[in-house]
């Protein structure tokens, strides 16, 4: 069994760290800058320290946190970090589907043939990802989300939990679609958008 570090010790490390024990993986502990988390556990996994245990390490590791920007962030700081993907034996990827590194895949989610997905992406619980899609570096689509053939998320956009987006749509960089919203047009970037249809309804920074 090949052995695994897992980086962030929230509710999110919790799927992650049970998708990767249903994988087959050897999870050795959980990283965690929080002192407070120092000594604790996770499903049983102790917290062993800070993020510095990274360096150095020969063991890949997993970055389980759900905000898109802290991964990126992570994934600058340690470039030289093996970070390894992780599908849920109960998801279903079609065999063209391209899986960049350090992406995770819950149980329940079916992604579409020749879609393609970049690195440290999230496809939430029971997601569905159909043909031709594009998820960039940094995605986040929460459970139950929906997406039609042919949809594009850009770098860090957020998708909340059963968002869906019509065929063809383009989600641009770092912006987020509220929970239940339906995208029916393109979004620019740095926005959030909710409803049905979804509206832009408020700019963001990052
Ligand atoms: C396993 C997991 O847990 S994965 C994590 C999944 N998490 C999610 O799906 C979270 C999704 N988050 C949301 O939908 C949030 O409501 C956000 C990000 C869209 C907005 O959050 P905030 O900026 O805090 O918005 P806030 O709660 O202040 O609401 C602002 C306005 O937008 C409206 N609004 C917020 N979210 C939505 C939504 N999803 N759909 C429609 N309207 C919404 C509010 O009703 C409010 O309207 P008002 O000004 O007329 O009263």
């Amino acid at each position: 069994m090949s052995k695994v570090l897992v980086v962030g010790a929230g509710g999110h490390a919790k799927v992650v760290i049970a998708t990767l024990r249903a994988a087959g993986w050897d999870v050795i502990g959980v990283l965690d800058d929080r002192p407070e988390s120092w000594g604790n556990s996770v499903l049983g996994y102790p917290v062993h320290g800070g993020l510095d245990g990274l360096k150095g390490t020969r063991h890949r590791a997993v970055l389980a946190i759900g905000n898109n920007a802290v991964r990126r962030d992570i994934a600058a700081r340690f470039p030289n970090t093996e970070w390894t993907s992780a599908i849920h034996p109960a998801a279903t990827v079609h065999e063209s589907v391209q899986v960049g590194p350090g992406t995770v895949i819950f149980a329940g989610a079916v992604i579409q043939p020749d879609t393609v997905l970049g690195s440290q992406v999230i496809v939430n619980t029971g997601a569905t990802v159909d043909h031709d899609c594009v998820l960039e570096d940094y995605v986040h689509v929460a459970p139950g989300t929906q997406l039609a053939g042919g949809v594009q998320l850009e770098e860090g956009a957020f998708l909340g939990i059963g968002s869906v987006v019509t065929p063809g749509i383009r989600v641009e960089k770092w912006t987020t679609v509220g929970a239940g919203s339906v995208v029916i047009r393109s979004l620019p970037a740095h926005c959030v958008a909710v409803g049905v249809p979804a509206r832009v309804r408020e700019e963001t920074k990052s």
